[in-house]
């Protein structure tokens, strides 16, 4: 690890130290949080992140529950299964792993998850509140990447931003966020016409397209902050080993950049600690409300 490494262990522990935190006082009261991981099918970023949700969720005390579907399973089946979940007051968050098998409209389950269970904020109704600057619970790797922008110390307001890929779960909520703490937004995909002519303007650039070296020292700016999020499996030709890297050519930009997150020890680490945060903050809107609904009823006799 180079001196540059915006690393993720301190931002994703502070983070679970505070959801540790979270649980206890919850219990007091009675209430126990649950995370439910849906995976379909079997893609191996997917298994890497569940191994490491259900890690991290035994050491903050939130009960974990993976429920694998089947890659041939219909969508009726699966709205079946989220509308079960919906209702039963033991399961307090429901994520969704993507990619889901073709056949699945990922949009329609997403919309399928009660907003006070979806520690995603993927349900239309929770990204919508992007929009309207309620930044409390956002798409968990977008948040993590933002958090990790902030962890420089470097002043959002007016802060020259590019993002690079565009999706609605990382790239589009990386714009929202930033616009919401004032910084200045530039969206790239694949057809932006001259990627570094962007990028090298940038105070920070956010990366998440799925490509390795990508980004490479001569498109970033010296002294920038480089948020890297792309997952990508590069196998080693001599010893048929298999590792991750990300989308930014690691070794140069570190000479460039005044930070650079590490793949694997960067932006995964803090998406784990956002989803367990988003779980407390759901099983907290569930408390209000049940306690609100109650105490009207109460109160009315
Ligand atoms: N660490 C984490 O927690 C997570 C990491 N990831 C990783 O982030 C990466 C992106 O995933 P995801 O956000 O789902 O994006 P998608 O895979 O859905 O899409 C890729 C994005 O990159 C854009 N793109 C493709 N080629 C280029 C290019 N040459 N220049 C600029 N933009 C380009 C695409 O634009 P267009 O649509 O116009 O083609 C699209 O917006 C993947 O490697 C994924 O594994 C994803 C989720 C979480
Ligand atoms: N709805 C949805 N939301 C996601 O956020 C989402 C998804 N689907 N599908 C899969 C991708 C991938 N992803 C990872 C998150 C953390 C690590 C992670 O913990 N990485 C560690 C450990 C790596 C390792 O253990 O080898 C690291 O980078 O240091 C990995 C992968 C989230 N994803």
């Amino acid at each position: 690890m180079g001196d540059r490494d915006l690393r993720g262990k301190p931002v994703a522990d502070a983070i679970l130290a505070e959801v540790k935190t979270a649980v206890a006082d919850m219990a007091d009261s009675g209430w126990v949080p649950k995370l439910v991981s849906i995976t379909v099918g079997d893609v191996e970023a997917v298994d890497v992140y569940v191994r490491n949700q259900r890690r991290v969720a035994e050491r903050v005390g939130i009960a974990f529950e993976e429920r694998n579907f089947p890659g041939d399973v219909t969508q009726e089946e699966m709205e079946v299964a989220i509308s079960t979940m919906n209702v039963d007051p033991r399961v307090t968050g429901i994520i969704l792993q993507r990619p889901v098998p073709p056949q699945i409209s990922i949009k329609a389950l997403q919309s399928a998850v009660h907003p006070y269970k979806d520690v995603e904020g993927m349900n239309p109704t929770s990204i919508g509140n992007i929009v309207y600057n309620e930044l409390d619970l956002a798409p968990c790797t977008a948040a993590a990447s933002v958090e990790l922008l902030k962890s420089t110390n470097l002043p959002l307001q007016g802060l020259e931003v590019v993002v690079i890929g565009h999706s609605e779960i990382v790239g589009k909520p990386i714009a929202f966020l930033l616009m919401a703490e004032g910084a200045t937004v530039t969206v790239c995909h694949h057809m932006t016409r001259a990627l570094s002519v962007h990028s090298r303007r940038a105070d920070a650039v956010f990366v998440a397209v799925g490509k390795p070296k990508l980004v490479t020292a001569d498109m970033i700016k010296p002294g920038a902050a480089v948020i890297d999020i792309g997952i990508n499996a590069l196998k080693d030709e001599k010893t048929g080993e298999e590792t991750i890297c990300g989308d930014v050519d690691y070794d140069g930009v570190s000479e460039v950049a005044g930070w650079v997150t590490p793949v694997p020890g960067g932006v995964g680490p803090v998406t784990v600690a956002i989803l367990m945060r988003n779980t407390m903050i759901a099983l907290q809107r569930q408390k209000n409300a049940y306690s609100s609904q109650f105490r009207s009823v109460a109160t009315a006799e």
